[in-house]
This record gives structure tokens, C-alpha cells and sequence, in this order.
């Protein structure tokens, strides 16, 4: 099956996101605020380019129950992980302002260039193959996380997000998707797509550490 080919060539990029200093900072309380809410502004860009790709990819699907699912999975995600982080974003104080005025940042960017290079060049199945590690390594980074309640509330209400049903059944949903649209012929670059995405996702959590910046501003 495509999802365990995929699985098991993302072993190690997984088990370096799983151990990543910003997720055991995060469980042991020690990651700084203002960390977290870099990395929540970055993550709301990151989340709005997911569900326009699920919709863009849904425009493009040949297959009416997989579009359905496809655009189900864009109002799911602004449903359930977008509103989430808006009860988060009034916790912090963090307005619509602030994240308007905060650039995405470069590998932000360029993992949702990537998403969109996916369906460009392998079509929908393409798409699907580059979302799935964003659901998939996600439930299992917060199955990890499940032994330990963190100290910081706030940090253990985004642990309890990926733990939650809600959020696990759409995961299995996206894996079925993910061996619906894998072929003989297309499961080799599928597996490509997917692990850049996973390469994307440790980035991620460095990009977030570091509160990386262009060292040129953006033009206006
Ligand atoms: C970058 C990233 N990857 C995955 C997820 C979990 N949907 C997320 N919120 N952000």
C-alpha cells in the first residue's frame, strides 16, 4: 500500500520531528510564548493555503466523491484546526493585525509552494500526497505527546487538538484518499511528494525555533 511505502521512507525525517527541540519544549513547558505564537502566525498561513489547496484540488478532481471529500476536508479544517486557533489567538492577544503585518516566512513559503507544485505537477493525487504528512505526522507527534500532560495550558490544549477524534478520523479518511488515488504508475513520485512534505514539516518546527526572517525585507 502506498500510505506503508510512504511511512516507512519517512522513518527517520519523522522520528527527528517527533524529538525536535520545539515539540519536547512544548510537552516539558520550557518553550518560550513567544515561540509558540510565532509559530501559531506562521501556522495560520500555512493552514489557509492548506484548505485553498484542498478546494483547488476539489475543482480539479474528475472523481464527484472524491471532490466532495476534498472540499468536505477544506470545511473540516476551517471548522475544527482554523476556529481552534482563533480561541488561542484571543488567549495571546494576538489580532488579525498582527498576522496580517507578519510575513510568511521562507520555508513557511516554500512548503506551501511545494503543495502547490505538487498538484501542478502530479495532479490530484500529487495534492493528496503532499497534505498527508501535515494530518498524519501531526496525530502521531500528539499520540506521543498523550503520555505527559504538559504544565502550560495553553500548550496542552494544541496537544489535545491532535488527539482528539475529530481530528484522528479525518486523519483515517486522508489515508484511504491517499491509497485511493496511488497507482502502480504514479506511486513512485507520490512517494517523492511525500516525503519533501515530511522534510518540510522538521523544517517547520526549526523555522519556528529560530524565528526565521528574510534577510530582505518583503516588497511592498
Ligand atoms: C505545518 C503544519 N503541519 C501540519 C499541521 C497539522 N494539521 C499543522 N497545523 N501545521
Amino acid at each position: 500500500m502506498f500510505t506503508d511505502t510512504a511511512h516507512e521512507a519517512t522513518r527517520s525525517l519523522w522520528l527527528a520531528s517527533k524529538h525536535h527541540p520545539f515539540i519536547q519544549q512544548l510537552q516539558a513547558g520550557t518553550l518560550p510564548m513567544a515561540t509558540f505564537r510565532d509559530y501559531l502566525i506562521q501556522d495560520h498561513h500555512y493552514l489557509l493555503e492548506f484548505g485553498r489547496l484542498y478546494d483547488l484540488a476539489a475543482t480539479q478532481c474528475s472523481r464527484p466523491d472524491q471532490a466532495a471529500q476534498l472540499h468536505a476536508n477544506a470545511e473540516d479544517l476551517r471548522h475544527g484546526e482554523i476556529a481552534t486557533r482563533e480561541t488561542f489567538f484571543e488567549k495571546l492577544g494576538i489580532t488579525p493585525a498582527m498576522i496580517a503585518n507578519t510575513p510568511v516566512a521562507p520555508t513557511n513559503y516554500a512548503y506551501t509552494s511545494h503543495l502547490y507544485r505538487s498538484l501542478a505537477t502530479a495532479g490530484v493525487p500529487g495534492a493528496i500526497a503532499g497534505l498527508l504528512p501535515c494530518y498524519w505526522l501531526y496525530a502521531e507527534i500528539g499520540e506521543g505527546l498523550a503520555t505527559k500532560d504538559s504544565p502550560i495550558p495553553i500548550y496542552q490544549a494544541w496537544i489535545d487538538t491532535y488527539t482528539a477524534s475529530d481530528y484522528t478520523d479525518a486523519m483515517s479518511d486522508q489515508l484511504a484518499l491517499a491509497n485511493a488515488v496511488a497507482t502502480p504508475d504514479n506511486q513512485a513520485e507520490l512517494c517523492q511528494i511525500f516525503i519533501r512534505s515530511s522534510w518540510y514539516e522538521l523544517n517547520f518546527w526549526q523555522m519556528a525555533l529560530d524565528h526565521e526572517q528574510w534577510c530582505v525585507p518583503e516588497p511592498s
